[in-house]
């Protein structure tokens, strides 16, 4: 590998990197100089803002895995800050193990000295599908239970993550994965940012249907913005549309205050950068008659998820207690599986 091809001013942010990714093999017994070409690569299962993710074969232990490579120019200004955060979040994450965030088994890396390009390679475990994807081919009634096996592992991931101080910031059904066994997986680690209790943030993240109220409206922000995101995927699990598919971001807010009502008094976020007075005051509309197929306790812990003060919003701990969750054990019999039909999957 020729390091000058960083340049001077990047060298620190690759040795960082190149830190990080020594003993990068996460779990299980470190497989003898794994390389990219121990990998077959087999078909894109997604496209990533770097690079694409694409299903691989591990020639040497034979096994299947998530690929997720990212390609950079090496003259350009360093790795972004959001693969080295994403790397690390995964590892941190991975040592730990946790049935419902995806693990990455390795990260690879390499210098194309012709092409004057750097590839990461970040091996990871292989799930069938996204939770977008998944949506688009079971029937569009689901049963309660099965919203609940779903919902169940989303908050169980999301409360390992919360309770590691990481905020995941852009939860998507995009960015949740499904196996055929219904096993769920929180992933796409490229936006989460530790924090601490005493942090805020202020940085414009969470992708726009999915996006918080206070972080549209550039106010401090904490763990709660994934509960946010939580309750707008619950409405697309049974509703198999969008929430708040707002346009852009002015156009967002409106969206979420034509339905929730225009926040009034302390709902207010008080940093926010825009005053209630830019907005119309909406009443909004009952979400009660807005959603299908929720029982009652299925509801309620929708639109806790929903509450525009975040500390007032249910937390990943709190939501685990809820009685939505709590009513039955969460699995799903065989006969409720077989209900599913995975078409053209
Ligand atoms: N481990 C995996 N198993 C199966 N499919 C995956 C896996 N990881 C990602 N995918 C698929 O690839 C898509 C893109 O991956 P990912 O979300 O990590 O990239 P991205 O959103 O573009 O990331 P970034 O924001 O970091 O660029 C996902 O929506 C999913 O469909
Ligand atoms: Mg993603």
């Amino acid at each position: 590998m020729s390091e000058n091809l960083y340049g001077e001013e990047n060298r620190g942010e690759m040795v960082r990197l190149q830190k990080m990714m020594k003993n990068m093999n996460c779990g299980g017994p470190r497989p003898a100089a794994l390389t990219l070409k121990d990998f077959k690569v087999g078909e894109a299962l997604g496209k990533g803002a770097y690079g694409h993710v694409y299903r691989v074969r591990n020639m040497q232990d034979g096994k299947d895995y998530a690929l997720k490579q990212i390609v950079m120019s090496a003259s350009r200004d360093g790795v972004p800050q959001s693969v080295i955060r994403e790397i690390a979040v995964m590892k941190r994450l991975t040592r730990q193990a946790h049935p419902n965030v995806v693990s990455l088994r390795t990260v690879l890396h390499t210098v194309d000295t012709s092409r004057n390009i750097i590839k990461i390679a970040m091996i990871m475990e292989i799930c069938d599908w996204d939770l977008h994807t998944f949506l688009q081919n079971v029937p569009k009634v689901i049963p309660e239970k099965q919203a609940k096996h779903i919902i169940g592992q989303m908050m169980k991931g999301l409360d390992f993550l919360h309770s590691h101080a990481i905020i995941h910031r852009d939860l998507k059904p995009q960015n949740i994965l499904v196996n055929r066994d219904q096993t769920v997986k929180l992933a796409d680690f490229g936006l989460s940012k530790k924090y601490t209790n005493t942090s805020a943030f202020t940085t414009c993240v969470v992708t726009l249907w999915y996006r918080a109220p206070e972080v549209l409206l550039q106010s401090y922000y904490n763990s709660t913005v994934d509960m946010w995101s939580i309750g707008c995927i619950i409405y697309e699990i049974y509703n198999r549309v969008p929430l708040f598919p707002g346009p852009d971001e002015a156009q967002q807010l409106h969206e979420i205050f034509k339905k929730l009502g225009t926040p009034i008094g302390t709902d207010w976020p008080k940093q926010s950068v825009l005053t209630k007075d830019t907005f119309p005051h909406y009443t909004g509309i009952s979400m009660t008659s807005d959603v299908t197929g929720m029982s009652a306790a299925a509801l309620d812990f929708f639109k806790r998820c929903l509450i525009y003060d975040p500390a007032r919003r249910m937390g990943s701990r709190a939501a685990l207690g809820h009685e939505f969750l709590k009513l039955k054990p969460v699995s799903v019999k065989p006969r409720v599986l077989r209900q599913l039909r995975f078409n053209n999957l």
